[in-house]
């Protein structure tokens, strides 16, 4: 386990590792960045997903969001997203960062997450994404892998993150994939709690 910070959560604030593991040789390479946006709504101890339908991430379940376009905040990207992909505004809440490389690409996904209690309007399925409600229920216990959220057809990292999401304890972390084929394996990863407001979005 490695409690050395990697390179991409730089400027984040004083991180305080929970979690690290997988292949201990080098990070991947990228050489540019690119923002976008990943939204969860809260509430009644649920927590909304969506079914992705097409494109980056299809058939896997995942908050709402998207690129963060030019001369956008990734705040104002991530309203803009739910409001498009699931129907509801929200006042949305920064919750964490995920910075993922994937094998084969020179871009890294610089991913501002973030999370609301509350919402207006109605829930509409969208062409990109079906929206479907899950308890939050054994993900604060420690006991994520019991839980009715579809972790196994999630982002392998996100079963790592998701207790942080739901209790609002700001994270950051790194996940890194290989691929094989279609499929992205979880290579390394490097997850640590935000405790500086200067990390703030
Ligand atoms: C470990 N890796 C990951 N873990 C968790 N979430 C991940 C992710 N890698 C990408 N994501 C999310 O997947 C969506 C892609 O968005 P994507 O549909 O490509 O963007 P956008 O809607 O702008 O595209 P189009 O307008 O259709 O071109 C976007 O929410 C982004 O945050």
């Amino acid at each position: 386990m490695s409690s050395v910070i990697p390179p991409g959560l730089d400027n984040r604030g004083v991180l305080s590792r929970f979690a690290s593991g997988g292949d201990t040789k080098d990070w991947l390479p990228y050489t540019k960045i690119k923002l976008y946006t990943n939204a969860f709504i809260v509430k009644d101890n649920k927590v909304l997903l969506g079914f992705k339908k097409r494109g980056f991430g299809k058939g896997k379940y995942n908050g709402f969001g998207g690129k963060v376009d030019p001369g956008e905040t990734s705040l104002q990207a991530a309203v803009r997203e739910l409001q498009e992909e699931s129907g509801v505004t929200a006042p949305l809440e920064h919750a964490g960062t995920l910075f993922f490389v994937s094998e084969g690409e020179d871009w890294a996904f610089e991913i501002e997450i973030y999370r609301a209690d509350s919402y207006e309007g109605d829930i509409t399925e969208s062409d990109e994404m079906r929206p479907e409600w899950f308890s939050t229920v054994g993900v604060l216990d420690g006991d994520s892998q019991s839980s009715t959220i579809p972790f196994s057809k999630m982002w392998e990292s996100d079963i790592v993150w998701f207790p942080y999401l739901i209790s609002k304890r700001k994270f950051a972390g790194r996940a890194d994939f290989t691929r094989e084929g279609d499929e992205f394996r979880l290579h390394r990863w490097w997850y640590g709690t935000v405790s500086d407001s200067s990390s703030e979005q």
